[in-house]
Parts: C-alpha cells; sequence; structure tokens
C-alpha cells in the first residue's frame, strides 16, 4: 500500500510502509472521529446513570457484549465531570475491558497485573473480586505506579491490593494466601505496626527522604529495580499486615510455584502503542520524526519483543496449576503479538492457547494464531489493545491473544 491508496491521511510513506507489512489498513487511523469513546460505570452506581446523563449532556449506549460499559460520542470530555471526579464512572476503552473480561476472574482469585500502571485494569479486576481474593500490581515506573496508587484510593479500591514497583521480568513474590494459615489477613492492626512501618511509604518523611535521594542515582535505580521490588501501597486486606519484611519478601520454590503461585495474571506489556489511534495522532505534534524513532524503529521493536517474551515468561512462571494467563498489548504489529506468544509457546509446553468463551460475541477479529483475537476501530469500534491468555498443564485453562 501507498500514499496513492490513502491519499487523505497525514501518515509519512515509512509508516504507511510499516502498516502494509504488518497488513494494517491506514484508514484505521482516520476513523478517530468516528470511533466512540468509552466509560465504566462502577458498580453500586448504576442508579445514577441518569444524572450523568445530564451532566455530561449526552446519553449513554450500553456495551452489550462487556457489562457495565457505555460509549458516548468521541467529543465529550468526561475529565472534568462530577461524576468522574466523584469515582462513579472510569475512564477506559472497551478493549480494555475485553483483555480483562479475558482473564475470567472468579471471586476469591488471586490475581498478578504485572505491568500495571496507571491501572485501569487494576481497578476492573478489583471491582470484579469486589472483597474477595487479592490483587498484586507490578510496574517498573515509580511516578506511573503512584498514579496508580492514587486511582486506587479515588475509587476507594485498595482494601485487598498491593503495589510493587519492580521489574516485571524478574518479579518473584506469591500472593499473601501461602503465609494464610499461619497468618490472617484480618488480624488486627493494633502491635503489628512495628513489623510492617520499617518498609512501607508510612515510614517517616525524612526516611523516605534519605532513600528517594539514595536511589537518585542510575546505577542503585537499575539494581533496585532489578532485585528488590519496593512496596508502595498495601490494603488493610491484601495479607501484607502482620508480616514481617522477610516474610513479605520470601520467594518460593519451583515446586511450591505449582500450587502457591497466582491463579491470574494479567501481562499488559509495554509496547509502542502504535494500535492507539490517539497516540499515533499525537506525532503530528511531536513530529513524524519521533514516530520513526519511537515506533518503527527496529532495533527498539527487536528490544521490545525480548521484554514482552520475558515479561510474559515470568508471568507464566508465577501462575499455579490450572491458572491463566493474558498478555495484550495496544499495538497492532504481529511481531508483539502473535510472533511473542508462539516464541513463547515454542519454549514453553506445559502452555497452552485456548479459546476464550466469552469471545463469542466480541466484535473483534481471530489473529494470525489461532485463539488469538485482535481488536481494531474498523470491526470492533474500539481503539487500542492486544491480549492473550495461557495455562499450566493438567487443567482446561488455556491462551488467548486479542488486540485493540
Ligand atoms: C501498556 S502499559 C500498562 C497499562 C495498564 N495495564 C493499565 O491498564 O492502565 C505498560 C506498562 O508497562 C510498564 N513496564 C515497562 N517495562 C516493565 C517491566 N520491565 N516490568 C514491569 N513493568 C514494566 C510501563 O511502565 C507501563 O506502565
Amino acid at each position: 500500500m501507498d500514499n496513492e491508496a490513502a491519499p487523505n491521511l497525514p501518515l509519512p510513506d515509512a509508516f504507511i510502509h510499516f502498516l502494509n507489512e504488518n497488513g494494517l489498513d491506514p484508514s484505521i487511523y482516520t476513523m478517530s472521529d468516528l470511533t466512540p469513546r468509552y466509560v465504566r460505570l462502577k458498580p453500586g452506581c448504576e442508579a445514577y446513570l441518569e444524572e450523568i446523563e445530564a451532566e455530561i449532556e449526552c446519553k449513554l449506549g450500553k456495551v452489550a457484549w462487556l457489562p457495565n460499559f457505555y460509549s458516548l460520542p468521541p467529543h465529550i470530555q468526561i475529565a472534568n465531570s462530577k461524576a468522574y471526579q466523584e469515582g462513579k464512572i472510569y475512564g477506559i476503552d472497551a478493549a480494555s475491558g475485553a483483555a480483562v473480561l479475558a482473564l475470567n476472574i472468579s471471586l476469591g482469585d488471586h490475581v498478578l497485573d504485572l505491568c500495571a500502571a496507571p491501572g485501569a485494569k487494576l481497578c476492573m479486576i478489583l471491582d470484579l473480586l469486589g472483597s474477595s481474593g487479592s490483587v498484586t500490581g507490578v510496574d517498573v515506573a515509580r511516578h506511573r505506579l503512584a498514579a496508580c496508587r492514587t486511582m486506587l484510593q479515588k475509587y476507594s479500591l485498595g482494601d485487598h491490593c498491593r503495589l510493587f514497583v519492580a521489574d516485571g521480568t524478574t518479579f518473584s513474590l506469591f500472593p499473601i494466601r501461602v503465609h494464610s494459615d499461619s497468618k490472617s489477613c484480618e488480624c488486627g492492626l493494633e502491635g503489628k505496626l512495628d513489623v510492617y512501618k520499617e518498609w512501607t511509604s508510612r515510614r517517616p518523611w525524612k526516611e523516605r527522604k534519605r532513600e528517594a535521594k539514595a536511589r537518585a542515582s542510575v546505577a542503585s535505580q537499575l539494581a533496585s529495580r532489578i532485585h528488590d521490588p519496593e512496596l508502595i501501597f498495601y490494603g488493610r486486606n491484601s495479607g501484607v499486615v502482620g508480616l514481617s519484611k522477610s516474610e513479605l519478601y520470601q520467594t518460593l520454590h519451583c515446586s511450591e510455584v505449582l500450587h502457591c503461585g497466582y491463579d491470574k495474571v494479567l501481562v499488559d506489556a509495554e509496547c509502542t502503542h502504535d494500535g492507539s489511534i490517539k497516540h499515533i495522532q499525537k506525532f503530528e505534534q511531536w513530529g513524524w520524526k519521533t514516530l520513526q524513532h519511537r515506533v518503527l524503529n527496529a532495533e527498539r521493536t527487536d528490544d521490545l519483543t525480548v521484554l514482552q517474551l520475558q515479561l510474559l515468561t515470568n508471568g507464566f512462571r508465577l501462575l499455579k496449576v490450572g491458572g491463566s494467563l493474558v498478555y495484550s498489548t495496544c499495538s497492532l504489529t504481529v511481531a508483539q503479538n502473535e510472533d511473542v506468544v508462539e516464541q513463547f509457546l515454542s519454549k514453553n509446553a506445559s502452555a497452552e492457547l485456548l479459546e476464550i468463551d466469552a469471545a463469542e460475541i466480541w466484535p473483534c477479529k481471530s489473529g494470525r494464531v489461532p485463539n488469538t483475537l485482535r481488536f481494531d476501530p474498523m470491526t470492533s469500534q474500539t481503539s487500542d489493545i492486544g491480549l492473550c491468555t495461557k495455562d499450566t498443564p493438567g487443567n482446561s485453562n488455556a491462551w488467548s491473544i486479542t488486540t485493540k
């Protein structure tokens, strides 16, 4: 495909070539005016629907295939609305919702979100779990994870959650249930403060400042990324309260992982974001040269696919037997989606790619690998994302992949 085939597009030749290589129609990047935006209604806020519609002056269209999701015209802004500021609605694309739904969360599940920030999917997982189970959110970017913490507080969702600044390719901590026979998550806070105050963000301000200074050197930052997860948030019922530092940072042997790992893992991997139409449109202002560097640069993409495979591999390692994993990206490229999954499967005989039952009614396409799925503006009326789920031996779960 060349520029002549898409005369109205302001996209540079190199990007058109990139789309062509991935079998993508450039007109998906001109559809943003037609693609709706989406909100998710916080469970329990159904009674406010009419009030919200009156405030934002538009009707919310129920998304039939995605519980609690509503579409609205793309020009409607929600950020300044009272409904958004009071935590009654979330701004999240429908394709992101599909990625979470693909996890098939059950009450009581212990879920790991390995690339969690800024946290739109993490919040949805917590809403689905209600007051059961636990969620462990991990992200390498401290400032992004801090935004995630703010979101948990805004939506009052943190009770069963803990957040770690850590490298998802090496993160090794398991759900707190491994301690549950000896420690109750419900135990009182009194008398336990001395156990956890030494290593959480509740430490004195001076102490935290000193540590922040120490982290300022690139070398120590890298070292802490690789070796030392840092807990920056935990809820009262996250299982953390009452543990000593060594108990919290205990890692398990391979044989224990099989039964003590997470029930569900989401690997919403770092990617080139080329599937995000709004992201690509920003390059009109940032300059197409930046696009060349950030999206099309083969070396960067190679590095990213290595990272994606490592994240996927580590997420799978932390999954218990019979658990399932979803791998997703907001890139539309084959290299960052199907290729990563195929490479992973070729090295992990115990993993299997299964069909996502719920997807029967989803407006998406099959990816190049059977049981993977792709969302795009034309097929799905959504913006961007990609995902897949995987399984361990001895159970009926599986992998599925989707991109939006
Ligand atoms: C696509 S975003 C995740 C979006 C998030 N799941 C949500 O729904 O809001 C990818 C995230 O991966 C994080 N990331 C990049 N490299 C990582 C690594 N090695 N370990 C953990 N997180 C990483 C980035 O900081 C970024 O926040």
